[in-house]
């Protein structure tokens, strides 16, 4: 890697290190960004490059922020142009992504052949531990599919960081075109979100396990309206939970949506049980764990679920921020609810009646205080009827945030992406909590 400095006068803080690197065929550019209000730029000046499967463009500047963690990756060799100062920058020359790219080769074949036979495309589902770049590796695949003209739907189960909607949600969108790099995403075109209210599915897996049901069928559905879609296929990503009831959990998804091929990523054991469990016509692969993908600690993870939030109001920081409204509502007008009563012990249940229904069943907030509301996040359903089937299987419109709460005039403030009043009048109380300090 040379280093040499120079002042080109192009964007960036003046005085900034300026570094040009050289990559090699299969080579890959790792770079960390943590200091606070920190920016690194960086900019192809020749050769091609992608980031996580998108293509760089030459001679376009890319930012990163705060948090960033990304891989420049490149087939063929490019020349980069770093400017400011990153944590960690380093040159790997041992990667998963030629495997990746081979994974991608026969989904691709397998969506010819669903092509030629008006047949679905492939179901995959991506498996792991945390932090085993699971999300990762969904972006990369994805994004070489809609490079070659496909439009797979992506289904993200990982409640934790909910890459679709908030924390707290599962869903499932259309992808029509790469993620963007400097975005750490794709464009969200009407996802559709389902509620379960909590950063964990081990806090309610009764209601985990239906909603992936529910967003199983649907999504079979939405295959079956779109010709395109239905050759494509859905790439599923999971949140790490391998272990125990997480291990049925994936059996559960793996059953439901009615998956052809699963990704393990990293564990072999995990492999071998699911190679094992899942019936002979699913193709389970084994594929490696990159080598700059590392541990997150569980401040770090927190940190993520609120950016991941903040952006949801606020849109990404250092790029085109949005404007959320805040607003009060009267809580005469709303109906709040939650899911799930605490469970009871088997022995004290009505005859008949088992221990998960409790966990699904829906229980309305009757005469919340502060303590119940303030800093919560509220979905707001399209649920029609008040019934639990409805509102459990219904999806979501959005969320808003409380941010004040007036016990005695019964009114509460929300911050909300949209201008008030409110589109529907029924709302249900996450446990998951956002400090708004913008
Ligand atoms: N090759 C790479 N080089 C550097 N950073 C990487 C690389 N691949 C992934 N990362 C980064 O590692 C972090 C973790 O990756 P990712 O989110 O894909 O893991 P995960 O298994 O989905 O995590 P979780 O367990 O939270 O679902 C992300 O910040 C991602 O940008």
């Amino acid at each position: 890697m040379s280093d040499d400095k120079h002042d080109d006068g192009s964007a960036g803080p003046p005085g900034d290190a300026v570094q040009d690197v050289t990559l090699g065929v299969d080579e890959e550019l790792r770079l960390e960004v943590e200091g606070k209000n920190q920016i690194v730029q960086v900019v192809m000046k020749d050769g091609t490059a992608e980031i996580f499967g998108t293509e760089m463009i030459k001679d376009t500047l890319y930012q990163f922020g705060t948090g960033a963690k990304i891989a420049v990756f490149t087939y063929h060799g490019c020349v980069l142009q770093i400017k400011g100062k990153a944590d960690s920058v380093y040159v790997a020359k041992e990667t998963p992504m030629i495997m990746y790219l081979n994974t991608h080769g026969a989904l691709e074949t397998l969506r010819r052949s669903a092509d030629a036979d008006g047949k679905r495309g492939p179901i995959v589902l991506v498996v792991g531990a945390q932090d085993v770049g699971k999300t990762t590796l969904c972006r990369i695949i994805i994004n070489y599919a809609v490079r070659l003209g496909r439009r797979p739907i992506y289904v993200d189960l990982d409640v934790g960081q909910g890459s679709i909607s908030v924390p707290g949600t599962i869903g499932a969108m259309l992808i029509e075109r790469p993620a963007s790099i400097e975005d750490n995403g794709f464009v969200q075109q009407a996802p559709l979100a389902y509620f379960l209210g909590h950063k964990s599915p081990q806090n309610n897996i009764p209601l985990y396990n239906t909603l992936i049901s529910k967003l199983a069928e649907v999504v079979h559905e939405r295959m079956e309206s779109n010709r395109k879609a239905k050759s494509s296929g859905v790439i599923i990503n999971t949140c790490g939970w391998v272990k125990a009831d997480g291990y049925k959990s994936i059996t559960h998804i793996a059953q439901a949506f009615e998956v052809d091929v699963v990704l393990v990523l990293d564990q072999e054991r995990l492999y071998n049980d699911l190679s094992r469990d899942l019936p002979s016509f699913v193709k389970v692969v084994f594929l490696p764990k990159s080598g700059g993908v590392g541990d997150r600690s569980v401040s770090h993870r927190q940190e993520a679920r609120d950016s991941r939030i903040r952006e949801y109001f606020y849109g990404k920081p250092g790029l085109q921020p949005f404007h959320p409204h805040s607003f009060q509502v009267k809580l005469s007008e709303y109906k709040i609810f939650k899911i799930g009563a605490p469970a009871i012990p088997l022995s004290c249940l009505p005859l008949g009646m088992k221990g998960d229904e409790t966990r699904t069943k829906l229980v309305a907030v009757v005469n919340p205080t502060a303590a119940t509301l303030l800093h919560r996040l509220l979905a707001i359903s399209f649920a029609t009827d008040e019934t639990q089937q409805d509102v459990i299987q219904t999806n979501v419109a959005g969320f808003v945030c409380v941010t004040d709460f007036d016990q005695d005039k019964g009114k509460m403030t929300v911050l909300s992406p949209q201008p008030g009043p409110l589109p529907k009048t029924l709302l249900l109380l996450s446990e998951i909590q956002f400090m708004d300090a913008q």
